[in-house]
């Protein structure tokens, strides 16, 4: 039986870990975390994926999945910790990367594999994972295995994704791809695909989210585009996508996550050539100023206006607000209002911020009752189930207003319209 020791047990370390758990692997589930170990104990899992936990619950009771608060000697270590950006030097942090390296350098042993899932910029594990982990004495290719191989699983949907995706794997040579390849095989549906290193993969990454951030990019800039035309942008681009060579994403108010605003950038890592990746991002951060001027345009002026912003999650049927543009949005409507029109007595806009899948106490957050009560405009801005079943006739009876700004093309547009609602769209 192979042991392995999964590193991280976030969004991708913890369903990982049980997916290794069901396929045979005697699997131990570290984290630094003392309070995520405490709740995996209790089995208190929310992940918004009713499938997803109980597939974790029944690995945990079987004990083939064992959290532990140390690292553990294992045939093989797969790392999946943050790799956030450091946003003002505009590089990958890759400090958690290091650490949890050190950590297993204490137990690595001479034929053990190390494999990273975190996504990193090109040449990572070739070159610093590599140094961290022969700090142990052990040489990579010789005496221990090493590898990169990439998460792509979808957030909402991650049980699935994670059995039926395909993987890539490149190895910093042909054993270390071999003794990985091994490792995935057996326990998903699609495809192990082997690339020429690990650079290549990391590198590969890399391009599928930046593909689609410029995909996004792309129906955003149409959007901006099309409010000029007087085009409903959304027809548009169901009409382009009927050509069989044209598949264009949707427009919204921004591109959340921690994923698709974040990665693109670490190819400026030791590359000087990124240009329609800095404008794609660019056109998805100003996204939540098209918002603000849309909503200006609309009520004809923010002062004193009451705004009830539904969705603070990243998007549809998350919980995860990081990098959000319902938040970012909601920042950049309270700086809305200029300062000479407050020293004139004018009154500032107010926001009010819903969603009833976040629990996070440092946000205001209030129930949508609360948010549309006296209000003067709604704008959605996650495309959760739970917004789409409001009724729009008893939203009309509570609100001060009629505008309902819906940047995520929702709700159902008719039927607000009906009940007296002015809806807008991107
Ligand atoms: N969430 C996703 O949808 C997704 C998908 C694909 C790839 N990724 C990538 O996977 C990586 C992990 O992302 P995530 O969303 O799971 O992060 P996360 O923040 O949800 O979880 C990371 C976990 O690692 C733990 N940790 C930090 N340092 C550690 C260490 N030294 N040893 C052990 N544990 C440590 C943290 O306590 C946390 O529980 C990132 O590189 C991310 O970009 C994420
Ligand atoms: C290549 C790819 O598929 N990568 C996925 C991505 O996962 P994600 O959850 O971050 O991705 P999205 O669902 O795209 O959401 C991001 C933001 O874009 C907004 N959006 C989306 C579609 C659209 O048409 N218009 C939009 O405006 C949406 O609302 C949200 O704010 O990265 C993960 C980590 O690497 C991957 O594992 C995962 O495979």
């Amino acid at each position: 039986m192979t042991t392995v020791c999964v590193h991280g047990l976030g969004y991708v370390g913890l369903p990982t870990a049980a997916l290794l758990a069901h396929n045979g692997n005697e699997v131990v589930g570290y984290d630094v975390d003392e309070r995520k170990l405490d709740r995996l104990h209790r089995r208190e899992l929310r992940l918004g994926e009713a499938d997803l936990e109980r597939y974790i619950v029944e690995a945990l009771d079987d004990g083939t999945l064992v959290p532990s608060n140390t690292v553990e000697p294992a045939n093989v270590h797969v790392i999946c910790v943050p790799t956030p950006l450091d946003f003002d030097a505009e590089r990958a942090d890759l400090e958690y990367v290091l650490s949890a390296a050190s950590g297993i350098t204490d137990v690595l042993r001479e034929g053990d594999t190390v494999i990273l899932e975190s996504t990193v910029p090109p040449g990572t594990t070739e070159g610093p994972l590599r140094e961290a982990l022969e700090e142990s004495g052990l040489r990579a290719g010789e005496e221990f295995h090493l590898a990169y191989s990439p998460e792509t699983v979808l957030p909402g949907n991650i049980l699935e994704e994670l059995r039926t995706n395909d993987r890539f794997v490149g190895g910093i040579d042909d054993a270390s791809t071999d003794h990985a390849v091994a490792l995935y095989e057996p326990c998903i549906d699609g495809d192990v695909n082997r690339t020429p290193d690990a650079t290549t993969a990391e590198f590969v990454k890399l391009a599928q989210n930046a593909y689609r951030d410029l995909n996004i990019g792309f129906a955003n800039e149409l959007a901006n585009i099309a409010k000029d035309y007087g085009v409903n942008t959304r027809d548009a681009i169901a009409l382009a996508n009927r050509h069989s060579r044209v598949d264009i994403l949707q427009p919204g108010p921004g591109v959340g996550g921690h994923c698709l605003p974040v990665d693109p950038l670490f190819f400026a890592h030791d590359s000087d050539s990124l240009d329609l990746i800095y404008s794609a991002r660019r056109v998805n951060d100003g996204m939540s100023e098209f918002v603000v001027d849309l909503l200006e345009e609309h009520l004809g002026t923010l002062e004193g206006k009451r705004v009830a912003v539904l969705g603070v999650a990243y998007k549809a049927n998350v919980d995860d607000t990081r990098n959000s543009p319902g938040l970012k949005l909601a920042g950049e409507l309270q700086q809305a209002t200029p300062d000479r029109a407050l020293a004139d007595g004018g009154a500032a806009v107010e926001t009010r911020l819903c969603d009833p899948l976040v629990d996070d106490d440092r946000l205001d957050l209030v129930s949508v009752d609360e948010a549309v009560t006296d209000a003067d405009a709604i704008v959605v801005t996650a495309d959760h189930d739970v917004f789409r079943d409001l009724d729009p006739v008893e939203t009309r009876e509570k609100m001060r207003g009629d505008l309902l700004l819906d940047t995520k093309g929702t709700m159902d547009a008719d039927a607000w319209d009906a009940a007296g609602f002015d809806v807008v769209g991107l």
